[in-house]
């Protein structure tokens, strides 16, 4: 079995919690309520933060050029402009702000991604990213068309679904099977706690409504 689908089995039910979580499918249906979409909106846009810094960290500790052109092409393409003005759009759409105060599932996700970035440790930078790619792409392939009209959560698909995205996942994962083997209970101890961190992230969206 190759090393990234055994990451993701060891943490099996963990991982569909999150791809089945109750607020990813009321995203894929349209149908998360306007103030849950807001808060967590808020909060991604805070996690968005450390998310551009670690692919800037990945471009830096990459091993190879061949391995560095992906992160930059990702980090200048979506990170810097569809994902960014999506924010904005969505934010003043349901009457949001880009400054919200940290909930406690934000703060502890940011502190993960810190903490892989100040190792610049490109194994665990790329265990982080992938966890947060491929199980984005696990819910939002959960979604059938016609997707939602409105855009907030029609668009917020779109960004984690397509032929580019799971090239992109597929990307990662091979970067895992490619260098992981050695350090597989480091990786997956760091891979266990980004799957527990996405799925508090998404509890938070809707235990305060
Ligand atoms: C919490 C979280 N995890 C992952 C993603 C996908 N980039 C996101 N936007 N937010």
């Amino acid at each position: 079995m190759i090393f990234s689908e055994w990451l993701r089995r060891q943490c099996e039910a963990e991982w569909t919690a999150v791809v089945t979580h109750p607020f990813a499918m009321a995203i894929t249906k349209g149908t998360a309520a306007d103030d849950d979409m807001r808060r967590y909106l808020e909060q991604d846009f805070q996690f968005v933060d450390s998310f551009t810094a670690l692919l800037g960290a990945a471009v830096a500790s990459a091993d190879t050029f061949e391995a560095r052109v992906p992160y930059g092409k990702f980090l200048g393409q979506v990170a810097t402009t569809e994902e960014k003005t999506y924010f904005h759009r969505a934010l003043a759409e349901l009457g949001g702000t880009t400054e919200a105060p940290l909930e406690p599932a934000t703060a502890a996700f940011k502190g993960l991604m810190d903490e892989v970035r100040a190792k610049q440790d490109y194994l665990l930078i790329v265990t982080v990213l992938c966890v947060a790619e491929w199980c984005y792409l696990g819910w939002a392939s959960h979604a059938e068309e016609p997707l939602p009209e409105g855009f907030v959560h029609r668009e917020w698909i779109e960004l984690h679904e397509g032929e580019e995205f799971r090239a992109w996942v597929a990307f990662l994962r091979g970067e895992l099977d490619r260098l992981g083997e050695n350090r597989r209970e480091e990786v997956l101890t760091v891979f266990r706690k980004a799957v527990e961190l996405e799925r508090a992230f998404f509890d938070m969206a809707v235990s305060q409504g």
